[in-house]
């Protein structure tokens, strides 16, 4: 009988089958950052088991509020540097090296089709983009990962979403993303893997297909994935070009991960794409979205362009298309957090962060920050942002406050209007 790529890389790492539904896989990466991981590092060492399975395996990094902004911030932070440098784990990011783990992991090559990944962080399903299994643990999971490099999962069942059709002007991966959330609702996906697939996944860059995969949790998804193309290929070609004679070999190497066509599914989705429009979320909950003309003309205080979704280099190129000689609203302020400093970095040098400062944004250095309200762009009471990031859950990016999540192009289009507006009119 067939299998879906997620069967395959189980079975890949399979090391033991405790009980009925749930199997211990093999880990290649563990993933770390200063918020969940100063938990288990406690744990660990109250225990005294404060080790870790393999050096080369764990990936840390502080990202979420750097530089600190408090006490309780810095001591965080400290924990992990203090754990990394104890251990000598050499990829480990801190202040002027440091980004948004799941833009800054896949951009230093760290994820590879067929492998098992995990952090204690909910939006690690993005590196399924790589066809990858990669799910966010609680502290258990990450200690045990961290000490032994294992992870016990329930079996993969999958929903299929198959993507067909041609993105329309305007219309991109996060309107598609926020569209199936729409449909599924935020726990149509619970505990299943959701494999995005056909013309429209094949022919998006893998910037694309990381925000596709960063909010399959949204939908209560474990995992994202995609099928590991010449796309992929490409992307990781820097990292495996000792590995493999030519992209051709890659290619057919990745291929094996591939979803076989008899695999079963558990439910699957048609979409055809090339009658959406963009979306904007309302509300708390992802799945309550609205097609740009059914909320355009919302006021909005603050635009924020970021995060682990929508803070990639295709995300400023998109927007700063859009704001390349105007200026923002003078009602509303406007934040850019390029995800890591080799996107600040690219984008400096291509002129993108002149096009935002002049337009009147303010541009801070990698962070979550704002996301999930900590630091870099907090909400008041009662006011309202437009959003790039994955949640809009009630105060999240600050107590009493409104997010309206979107993509990129709408972002740009909406700081220059002061209201949520439709980016078509701009491009
Ligand atoms: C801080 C972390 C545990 C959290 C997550 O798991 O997702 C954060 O990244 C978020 O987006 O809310
Ligand atoms: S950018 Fe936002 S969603 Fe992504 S990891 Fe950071 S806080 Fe979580």
């Amino acid at each position: 009988m067939g299998m879906t790529i997620a069967e395959k890389i189980f079975k890949s790492h399979l090391v033991d089958e405790p009980f009925s539904g749930t199997r211990v896989l093999k880990l290649d990466v563990v993933m770390c950052h200063e918020i969940t991981t100063p938990i288990a590092i406690a744990d660990l060492m109250e225990r005294k088991k404060d080790r870790v399975f393999d050096t080369g395996k764990i990936k840390a990094v502080i990202d979420h509020v750097t530089p600190s902004k408090d006490s309780k911030t810095a001591t965080q932070a400290k924990m992990l540097r203090d754990w990394a440098r104890r251990h000598a784990i050499p990829d480990f990011f801190d202040i002027g090296a440091n980004g948004v783990c799941h833009a800054l992991f896949p951009e230093k090559g760290y994820i590879r089709p067929g492998y098992t990944v995990i952090m204690g962080d909910s939006h690690t399903c993005t590196h399924g983009a790589f066809g990858a299994f990669a799910a966010g643990v609680g502290t258990t999971d990450l200690e045990v990962g961290i000490l032994k490099g294992v992870c016990a999962f329930r079996d993969p069942k999958t929903i299929r979403i198959n993507l067909n059709g041609k993105l329309p002007k305007g219309v991109y991966a996060k309107d598609v993303i926020l569209h199936v959330i729409g449909r599924l609702t935020v726990n149509g996906a619970t505990d299943r893997v959701m494999e995005f697939r056909g013309a429209v996944v094949d022919s998006m860059t893998m910037e694309s297909r990381m925000t596709l995969c960063n909010m399959a949790i949204e939908a209560g998804g474990t995992s994202g994935i995609c099928m590991p193309d010449s796309v992929t290929v490409d992307y990781l070609w820097p990292f495996i070009n000792k590995e493999y004679a030519s992209r051709e070999a890659a290619l057919a190497d990745f291929k094996k991960w591939w979803s076989d066509e008899d695999a079963t599914y558990d439910q699957v989705v048609d979409i055809d794409v090339s009658s959406l429009e963009p979306v904007v979320t309302f509300g708390y909950k992802p799945d309550q979205v609205k097609t740009i003309g059914d909320i355009a003309g919302t006021p909005v205080d603050q635009v924020y362009l970021g995060s682990c979704t929508n803070g990639r280099l295709e995300d400023l190129r998109i927007a700063a298309a859009i704001l390349k000689g105007k200026k923002i609203a003078s009602s509303v302020r406007a934040i850019l957090s390029p995800a890591t400093p080799k996107i600040y970095s690219d984008a400096l040098n291509e002129g993108l962060i002149a096009i935002f400062m002049d337009a009147g944004f303010c541009v801070t250095n990698p962070t979550c920050g704002a996301c999930l309200g900590m630091s870099n762009g907090v909400l008041a009471e009662g006011e309202v942002c437009a959003s790039t990031t994955n949640r809009n859950f009630m105060g999240r990016m600050g107590k009493g406050g409104m997010v309206h999540l979107m993509s990129p192009a709408t972002s740009a289009a909406t700081a220059i209007e002061g209201k949520i507006a439709d980016p078509r009119k701009y491009l």
